[in-house]
C-alpha cells in the first residue's frame, strides 16, 4: 500500500473532509443498530397485548425520525468522502495530462496513445474507487461489525451470535475470490472494447483508404469479430457476476436457517424474548453488507494500489529534454537568429547507427539555407535537434554564439516557427489554428499571417471564414490549404527563426512561387531553414545543403552546385524534364 504514499499531500489537504465525512458514516451506523432494538421491543409489546394507540404512534414516529435522519446523514458522508474521491481524480487527472505534456517526444515514441488513455481513464478511476469507496468501506466494515456484534451478544444473546455468524466468514472469501474473478473478466470485456473502438477509430479516419481498396466487406468482418469478442468476454462476465448474488443469498440464507431453528429453541425456552428474536434477524441483515465489503474492499484496495503504481511511475519519469542547471542561463531571453552547427553527429536514442555525421553549417542572422536530399537522409532530424525535440549529444548547436542549451527552452521553441511535415491541425476553427501558439491574438493578426502564408483568399471563400471548422486533423481541407494553414500559425508568433520542413509539397508551383515571394518580404529580417525535394522551392536560398545518408555532400547556392555537377546537378535535370513532360 506504500504506493499511495504519493497521495498524502492530498489526503492531508482534505483530512477534514475525510473526518466530517466520516463522522457522518458512524452517526448513519449509530441510527441503524437502534432500529433492530425498536422493532424487537415493537415486537415484545404487541405479543404482549401492551401496545397503545399512542405507543404505536410513538414508534412510527421515531421510525420516521430515524429513518429521516439516517437519510441526511448518508447524503452528507456521501458529499465528502465520494466527493473527495472526485477531488483526487480531478487532481491525478490533471497532474496526468501536465506531467505527460513535459515529457520528451521519445517518450512518445514508446509509449501508445491507446495505453496512456488507459492510465487517464482505467488506472485513475482505479485509484478513485480506493480513495472513495475503499476508505468508507474500511470504516464501515469496522465500525458496523464491531457495534452489531456487540449489539447482538450484549442485549440478545452470545451463544446465537456465535452459532448465526459461524457461515459469514464463507461470505466474505465467496466476495474477495468471486470479486478478483469478476475484475479478470471485466478487464478483458474492457480491453475488447478497446479494441472494438480502435478498430472502429481507424476505420473511419482511413474511410478514403478503405473505400479506394474496395476493402468495405472485408472491414465489416474484422468488425463483426471484434464486436463478437466483445460480446463473447461480456457474456464470461456475465454468467460469472449472475453465479454471485445467488451465492451470497445462499449463505445468508444458512444463517438465516440456524436463527430460525436455533433461535426459535431460545424463544420456546423463554432464553430470549420473541422481540429479542426479530432484532436479532435485523441485526443479522446489518451484517451482511459489511462482511461482503471485506473482500470488496481488499480487492479495491489491491486495485488501487496496483493502478497508482502504473501512475507513480509515470510521475518519475523525467523528461529527457529540460532546462539543464549548469547550462541554462536564464536571462537569455531573446534570440536574433544567427545559427552555428558544429561538427554534429546524432544517433537517436537507443540505436547504434548514425543519422548525421560532421555536419557543419552557418546560418548568418536574416539568412536562408535550404536543405535537400534523397527521403531518409536526415533532414527532418537536423531540425528536430535544432528545435530540441531531441537533445545534441555530439558536436553542438549554437544560436547568436550561445549553445541551444543555454536558452530557456520555452524562449528557444517560442522564437522558432517550425511547420513540421505532417501539418497537423486540430479538429477546432482555422482561426484557433492559427493562434494556437499564442495567449491571445486578434483578428487582423490572424488575416495577416493566412495572408502571408497565401490562404486568406480561399479561407475568404470559405462561407464561415475564419470561424469555419476543419475537421479532425483538418480533413475538410486539401494538402496544400493545410500546409498553408500550418505556415500561417508558425508566422503569427514572429518568429526569429522559420523552418518550414516539406511545407510546399502540397501546392502548385504558381502558389508556392507566391508564397516565397511573400516569404521572403516577411523573413527579410529572420533567419529562414526550408527543406524541400522541389529546386524550385529553394533555388533562391542562400545556400543549399545536399544531405545522402546524414552526410553534406554538397553546398553553396543554387548555380554553384549546378555547375558541381553532381547530385544537385542531376536532380535539376531530373525535374526540369518532368516539368517539360507535364507541360506538354
Ligand atoms: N524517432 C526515430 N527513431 C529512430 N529512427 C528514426 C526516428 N525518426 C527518424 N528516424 C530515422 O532517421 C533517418 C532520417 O530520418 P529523417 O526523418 O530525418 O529523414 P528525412 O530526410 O527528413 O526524410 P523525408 O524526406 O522522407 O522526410 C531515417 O532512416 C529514419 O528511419
Amino acid at each position: 500500500m506504500k504506493q499511495f504514499l504519493a497521495l498524502k499531500d492530498f489526503f492531508y489537504e482534505y483530512r477534514w473532509r475525510y473526518i466530517i465525512g466520516i463522522i457522518w458514516l458512524i452517526a448513519v451506523d449509530s441510527l441503524q443498530l437502534i432500529m433492530p432494538k425498536l422493532l424487537g421491543a415493537f415486537t415484545d409489546a404487541l405479543r404482549n397485548g401492551t401496545l397503545s394507540t399512542r405507543q404505536l404512534l410513538l414508534y412510527i414516529a421515531s421510525i420516521l425520525v430515524i429513518a429521516l435522519f439516517m437519510f441526511i446523514f448518508r447524503f452528507l458522508w456521501r458529499m465528502y468522502v465520494m466527493g473527495n474521491a472526485r477531488f483526487l481524480e480531478y487532481k491525478l487527472r490533471n497532474d496526468l495530462f501536465s506531467h505527460l505534456q513535459t515529457l520528451s517526444t521519445n517518450y512518445f515514441n514508446h509509449h501508445k496513445t491507446g495505453d496512456l488513455m488507459a492510465h487517464a481513464t482505467n488506472d485513475i478511476n482505479a485509484v478513485r474507487m480506493a480513495a472513495g469507496p475503499g476508505i468508507v468501506m474500511i470504516f464501515d466494515t469496522i465500525i458496523l461489525l464491531g457495534t452489531t456484534i456487540f449489539m447482538m451478544i450484549q442485549t440478545i444473546s452470545l451463544k446465537l451470535t456465535i452459532i448465526a455468524l459461524l457461515p459469514l466468514p464463507f461470505m466474505a472469501v465467496v466476495t474477495g475470490r468471486f470479486g478478483k474473478i469478476i475484475h479478470h473478466r471485466f478487464r478483458k470485456a474492457q480491453e475488447s472494447f478497446s479494441h472494438l473502438t480502435e478498430k472502429v477509430q481507424e476505420n473511419f479516419s482511413g474511410i478514403r483508404v478503405v473505400k479506394s481498396f474496395v476493402q468495405e466487406q472485408a472491414e465489416l468482418e474484422n468488425f463483426t469479430k471484434a464486436n463478437q469478442d466483445y460480446v463473447d468476454k461480456n457474456m464470461h462476465l456475465v454468467r460469472i457476476q449472475a453465479l454471485f448474488d445467488p451465492i451470497v443469498q445462499f449463505i445468508s440464507g444458512i444463517s438465516l436457517l440456524i436463527i430460525l431453528s436455533y433461535g426459535g429453541i431460545l424463544v420456546i425456552n423463554h432464553e430470549i424474548t420473541l422481540g429479542d428474536f426479530v432484532a436479532f434477524n435485523s441485526y443479522l441483515g446489518l451484517l451482511i453488507w459489511p462482511i461482503m465489503a471485506i473482500g470488496w474492499v481488499i480487492n479495491i484496495l489491491q486495485r488501487g494500489a496496483a493502478s497508482m503504481a502504473r501512475l507513480n511511475e509515470i510521475f518519475q519519469t523525467k523528461p529527457e529534454i529540460y532546462d539543464q542547471e549548469g547550462l541554462i542561463q536564464p536571462d537569455l531571453q531573446e534570440i536574433k537568429g544567427d545559427i552555428r552547427i558544429q561538427h554534429l553527429s546524432f544517433a537517436y536514442p537507443n540505436q547504434s547507427n548514425k543519422v548525421l555525421s560532421d555536419i557543419n553549417i552557418h546560418i548568418p542572422q536574416g539568412k536562408t539555407l535550404a536543405i535537400i536530399g534523397k527521403t531518409g537522409s536526415g533532414k527532418t532530424t537536423l531540425v528536430n535537434l535544432l528545435v530540441r525535440l531531441y537533445d545534441v549529444e555530439e558536436g553542438m548547436i549554437q544560436i547568436d554564439g550561445h549553445d541551444i542549451k543555454s536558452f530557456p527552452l520555452e524562449v528557444l521553441r517560442q522564437n522558432i516557427g517550425y511547420v513540421p511535415q505532417d501539418n497537423f491541425l486540430f479538429s477546432t476553427s482555422i482561426k484557433e489554428n492559427i493562434g494556437f501558439g499564442l495567449d491571445s491574438y486578434t483578428d487582423q493578426e490572424v488575416e495577416k499571417a493566412a495572408e502571408d502564408a497565401q490562404i486568406l483568399d480561399n479561407i475568404q471563400d470559405f462561407p464561415m471564414k475564419f470561424e469555419t471548422i476543419v475537421g479532425e486533423r483538418g480533413v475538410s481541407l486539401s494538402g496544400g490549404q493545410k500546409q498553408r494553414v500550418s505556415i500561417a500559425r508558425a508566422l503569427i508568433k514572429n518568429p526569429k527563426i522559420l523552418i518550414l520542413d516539406d511545407s510546399l509539397s502540397a501546392v502548385d508551383t504558381k502558389t508556392e512561387e507566391a508564397i516565397l515571394k511573400r516569404l521572403k518580404e516577411v523573413m527579410k529580417e529572420r533567419t529562414s531553414i526550408i527543406i524541400a525535394h522541389r529546386i524550385s522551392t529553394i533555388k533562391e536560398a542562400d545556400e543549399i545543403i545536399v544531405l545522402d545518408e546524414g552526410k553534406i555532400v554538397e553546398r553553396g547556392t543554387h548555380e554553384q552546385l549546378l555547375q558541381l555537377k553532381g547530385q544537385y546537378y542531376d536532380l535539376y535535370q531530373k525535374q526540369l524534364l518532368e516539368e517539360m513532360i507535364a507541360n506538354e
